[in-house]
């Protein structure tokens, strides 16, 4: 890696952040009245220019100390962090949060995109218009050269290899340039020399001002002798805070005598899972004593930074006529980014379409002509429930998974500032509507003709704006389940919500044949005011008389008048009915946005 010729790698001095912790505390209920302390009054400061690592056996605390470090984790906690700005840091303050990121143990990354378009858009999204596509171009590359990622450049995310994820996290997040970078578990998953690669890197970066800090378990010894700082944790507690170098030395001071061709690390992972016996007290009064940091690094890295002021310059440059983009420029990137994705999975766009307008042509067939047929007056009123219970299920069920697939993602990337909630959430309606209303013109531009309903236009665009209102209403709901329950229940809430609406939508049983406390229940049934606004539309506004075929002797049921009075539908509720769904379509919108953002900041 030449790190000499990166642009972006040198902080300027002034963005340099310590970040230094005073007696935090963690805690999460536990039974009726209890609590259970996690991370018990830990102190330490981590360095601008030092790669630190926590480590600990598992359950030791380590994430959660990260977590609480970051922002990410915002209830339970108590204590004191200072960074070198702001004198007090608030948990989870704002300021702190944009001026750090924190890449995730799982690669939360969009798997259709190819590792130039991810870049490309994260560029946008965090650096917007402010600075010149050639200098964009330039940043981005020279960002997947230092991290080694320029062979991949045209390769989907879903086809990179491990490290490869890893490293294309990290350097999404180096586009702004942050002056803090927390990783959880970095080189999980890596062989050793992918491992040693990632650290090495981080190492890198670290010595160009930035406050590294990642949690690792049972590093190698050369692993282990890379990192500047290591913070180890047992049982909630400190156990160790000092140069990597210095681990030997610290334990013999304390009489726990490594043995010689022994992994420091290994040893020192022992005595914190209490293979010698259990020590952590003792070791935890004994890491309160901070002359065990190794001083070196900060004048090695004054040298550096001194060395590269002419890159600091320049980086300088990029970075500071840059303004964050405004959220509209946002809003306009993650719509760009939807209708991509969406054209990419051809699962959620071709092929739905298709299948629309297959299963169209399957039930316009099964239906066909009955809409001019006196005789079949009956059949036909079943066309447009079948139609509503059809848009209903497949609207509502792919919606109540829809939040869930992208969560992780979402988190991530909100968390690291890269957009508000309301924006994404902006944009993905920007870009779901219209997918809605395309599958509906699919699946009713066949099935409307072939089962020949009224020729007239007025009616099928009457019928064309409840089925499309219809299915925005069932998304919305599916929306606010899947935001609400996981995926399984959620599924199982929808169909079962489903099915019950249809029992009150005044079809199986007439509005006329219900008892006056059911009837209420119609009021919340949306599938009963997409039945009453089909048929409206459809035998409403004034219809002439239905043709009885010649074979047939009797159509009862052939004049609309009395076909909406034995329906019990005398009084024209049309454009009631289009207002309810709409309505209903609006508030759920509004509730699923509410839904989501608690699902977010609980989980
Ligand atoms: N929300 C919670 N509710 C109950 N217990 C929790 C919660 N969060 C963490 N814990 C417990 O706190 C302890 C520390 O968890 P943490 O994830 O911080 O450990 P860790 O050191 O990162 O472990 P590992 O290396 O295995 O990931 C564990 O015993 C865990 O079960």
């Amino acid at each position: 890696m030449d790190v000499s010729r990166t642009l972006f790698l040198q902080l300027p001095k002034e963005k340099t952040i310590d970040i230094e912790f005073d007696n935090v505390t963690y805690s999460v209920p536990e039974g009726r009245k209890g609590r259970k302390q996690i991370v018990k009054g830990v102190c330490g400061k981590f360095k601008a220019g030092e790669l630190t690592a926590i480590m600990g056996p598992s359950g030791a605390g380590k994430t959660s100390l990260l977590n609480i470090l970051t922002g990410f984790q915002t209830v339970g906690m108590h204590g004191v962090i200072k960074s070198t700005h702001d004198k007090e840091v608030r948990f989870g303050a704002q300021q702190y949060k944009k001026q750090s990121c924190y890449i995730l143990q799982d690669d939360q990354l969009a798997p259709l995109f190819t590792v130039a378009e991810i870049m490309n858009m994260a560029a946008d999204l965090k650096l917007g218009h402010g600075i010149s596509s050639k200098r964009k171009c330039m940043l981005i590359d020279d960002i997947l050269d230092t991290l080694g990622l320029s062979t991949a450049k045209d390769t989907r995310c879903q086809r990179l290899s491990g490290g490869q994820k890893k490293r294309l996290s990290i350097a999404l997040e180096l586009i702004d340039n942050p002056p803090i970078m927390f990783l959880d578990e970095p080189t999980t998953g890596l062989d050793s020399s992918s491992s040693a690669q990632c650290i090495s890197m981080l190492k890198e970066l670290a010595r160009g001002g930035r406050t590294i800090i990642c949690t690792i378990h049972q590093p190698s010894a050369t692993l282990y002798e890379m990192f500047d700082h290591v913070y180890v944790m047992a049982e909630g507690k400190c156990i160790y805070q000092g140069a990597s170098q210095n681990t030997v030395t610290y334990l013999s001071s304390i009489g726990f005598n490594c043995p010689q061709y022994h992994n420091p690390a290994d040893y020192l992972l022992e005595v914190a899972n209490g293979e010698y016996g259990n020590f952590t007290d003792f070791l935890a009064k004994a890491a309160t004593e901070n002359q065990w940091r190794t001083a070196v690094t900060s004048d090695k890295l004054e040298n550096k930074i001194n060395e590269k002021t002419e890159n600091t310059v320049e980086n300088a440059k990029t970075y500071q006529h840059t303004q964050p983009p405004s959220e509209l420029f946002k809003f306009y990137i993650l719509v760009k980014r939807s209708f991509l994705q969406m054209y990419r999975d051809w699962t959620i766009s071709h092929l739905k379409i298709l299948l629309h307008f297959l299963v169209g042509i399957v039930l316009g067939l099964n239906y066909y002509q009955s809409g001019n047929d006196g005789s079949k007056t009956i059949s036909n009123v079943g066309f447009f429930i079948v139609s509503s219970v059809y848009l209903t299920y497949t609207s509502l069920m792919p919606a109540v998974l829809k939040f869930p697939s992208e969560l992780a993602v979402l988190k991530k990337e909100r968390f690291n500032n890269w957009y508000k909630l309301k924006t994404y959430y902006a944009a993905f309606l920007m870009s779901d509507v219209p997918m809605q209303i395309i599958f509906c013109m699919s699946y009713i531009s066949t099935s409307y003709f072939l089962s020949d309903q009224p020729s007239e236009s007025f009616r099928f665009f009457m019928v064309v704006g409840i089925l499309i209102l219809l299915s925005l209403t069932a998304s919305s709901l599916g929306l606010v389940i899947g935001t609400l329950v996981n995926p399984i229940n959620g599924t199982f809430f929808g169909a079962i919500i489903t099915a019950v609406m249809l029992c009150f939508a005044g079809f199986l049983i007439l509005f006329t044949h219900m008892s006056k406390p059911m009837y209420m229940m119609t009021y919340v049934s949306f599938l009963a005011y997409s039945y009453e606004g089909l048929v409206q539309a459809v035998y409403g506004f004034n219809r002439p008389s239905i043709p009885c075929p010649e074979e047939v002797e009797y159509c009862h049921l052939k004049v609309p008048e009395l076909i909406l009075r034995e329906l019990g539908m005398t009084n024209n509720t049309y454009w009631t009915d289009v207002a309810f769904l709409f309505g209903n379509f609006l508030l759920l919108r509004i509730v699923a946005f509410c839904t989501l953002k608690r699902r977010l900041r609980t989980g």
